[in-house]
């Protein structure tokens, strides 16, 4: 395991006028970890995921990915945010999936998987396309592939937007809250999907609710609330054993 841990926040804050949403996130997670984010909602998780590939800024702090600082450039101890098209290059590094799929529903599920891709890489469709059917099969939609997101079930849509997040060949997976949407049934297909991601060594940060996905795959679980870091550590640790007594009532609530 490389010495650079693939995620560093350092102090992040985050404000929306007068409400301080992050005050002061630290956090590191390994290459190939899987960091599983809980707490309250209005904690903050959502925010900090998008921070982290910069689709909000930080007001402070630092966050670097793969030891890239994310949105500035330092130079002589000051930052300068970098141009739109260094951060899109960036965030090609950062695959995201939310909690909506967010699919293009006029583009079938092959294309929605294979537009991005195509219009940022110097790639050729063929390989691209191959790509994409490969990772349709690999979340095991290979029967859906030329059908419409209308057509699919939540469940499916959600595992579409796996792979079409992995079709730009991430070094670094956000989810949030990725099954909360998804009727009860359906919430076992997508995880199991994340399961195989993270044994085949992807770094993943995900924000979930599914207390038992954290237990059983997560490598550390962190418990935010009002916007810090109340506690970390390994999953079981935390869960059997938290520290805090905020990470104690949150967990006898969800539990
Ligand atoms: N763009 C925005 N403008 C103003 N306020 C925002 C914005 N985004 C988030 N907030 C506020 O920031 C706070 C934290 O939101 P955030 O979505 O990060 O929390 P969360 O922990 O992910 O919650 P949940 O579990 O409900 O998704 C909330 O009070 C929210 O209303």
């Amino acid at each position: 395991m490389s010495g650079q841990p693939m995620v560093k926040a350092e102090n992040v804050h985050k404000s929306f006028g007068r409400l301080e949403v992050l005050r002061g996130i630290d956090l590191e997670v390994r290459q190939g970890e899987v960091c599983c984010v809980i707490g309250p909602s209005g904690s903050g998780k959502s925010t900090f995921l998008r921070c982290i590939n910069h689709l909000e800024k930080v007001n402070a702090g630092r966050i670097w990915v793969d030891g890239d600082l994310i949105g500035y450039r330092e130079r002589g101890g000051k930052l300068y945010e970098l141009r739109e098209k260094d951060v899109a290059a960036q965030r090609r590094g950062i695959g995201m999936v939310f909690q909506r799929f967010n699919l293009f529903p006029h583009m079938t599920v092959l294309e929605n998987v294979m537009e991005a891709p195509l219009r940022v890489r110097g790639e050729s469709k063929a390989e691209v396309r191959e790509r994409a059917l490969r990772l349709l099969d690999r979340v095991g939609l290979s029967a859906k592939v030329d059908t419409y997101p209308g057509q699919c079930s939540g469940g499916q849509q959600q595992r579409v937007a796996i792979a079409r997040a992995l079709a730009m060949r991430p070094k670094l997976m956000l989810f949030d809250e990725p099954t909360s949407a998804l009727d009860p049934e359906l919430v076992g297909e997508v995880l199991d999907v994340m399961k195989d991601l993270a044994a085949e060594g992807m770094t993943m940060i995900v924000v979930t609710h599914e207390i038992g996905f954290a237990r059983e795959v997560g490598d550390s679980l962190v418990f935010m609330d009002g916007g810090v870091v109340v506690e970390s550590g390994g999953p079981r640790d935390v869960i059997a054993n938290p520290r805090h007594e905020r990470t104690r009532s949150f967990l006898k609530k969800v539990l």
